[in-house]
């Protein structure tokens, strides 16, 4: 298993060991103690899982504390680009935005910690993103930024005219008008 570092601090892409032999392959997608090994001590009490076709754009969300989260997301099936805003508004690199993109093939994982938002756009005919969070859902904690805010300007990989976003998607507020509370 393998920690890539990112501009941001805290914010990670994790690589795990493949082992392939003639019947496929084999990895360990989470690990309790060799996440810690890797410095990484969380408790993921809930697994959330989504199918999008091509052209869906989910987030950007979070959720407020008390009931922030940590997510370490992968795909399943096919290939998105995963997006992590930093909303720490004690951070050097606030507002600032990394992507990477996480495929069913290349197995990398990002790990968005608390004080992040979290959007992702699909790029291959469907996708099947597997998500571990820290914290559970809670409705009324949640916050959200829109996907075409100009201050972040995202690359989504694709056109934004064609996007699939949800209706609670399409209302949320530019970053400097959210709620956040990091
Ligand atoms: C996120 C979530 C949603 N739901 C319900 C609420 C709603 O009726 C339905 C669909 O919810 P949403 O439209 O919010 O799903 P979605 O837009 O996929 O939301 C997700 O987007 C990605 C980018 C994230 O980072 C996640 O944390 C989550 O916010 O599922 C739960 O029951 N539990 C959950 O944990």
């Amino acid at each position: 298993m393998k920690i890539e570092e990112t501009f941001i601090k805290d914010l990670v892409v994790i690589e795990p060991t493949v082992f392939g032999d003639e019947r496929g392959y084999f990895f360990e997608s989470y690990s309790k103690t060799k996440f810690e090994d890797l410095g990484i001590n969380i408790d993921f009490v809930q697994d959330n899982q989504s199918f999008s076709k091509k052209g869906t754009l989910r987030g950007l969300h979070y959720q407020n504390p008390p009931f922030a989260q940590t997510k370490l997301v992968r795909v399943l099936e096919g290939e998105i680009i995963d997006v992590a805003v930093d909303l720490r508004k004690d951070s050097p690199t606030y507002g600032k935005s990394f992507s990477v993109l996480l495929s069913a093939e290349n197995k990398k994982q990002l790990l968005v910690p608390q004080g992040f938002a979290h959007g992702f756009s699909v790029i291959s005919e469907t996708a099947s993103v597997m998500y571990k969070c820290d914290q559970f859902y809670n409705k009324e904690a949640e916050g959200g930024i829109k996907f075409d805010d100009p201050s972040l300007n995202i690359d989504w990989g694709m056109d934004l005219k064609e996007a699939i976003v949800s209706e609670k998607d399409q209302v949320l507020p530019f970053i400097d008008n959210c709620n956040s509370l990091f």
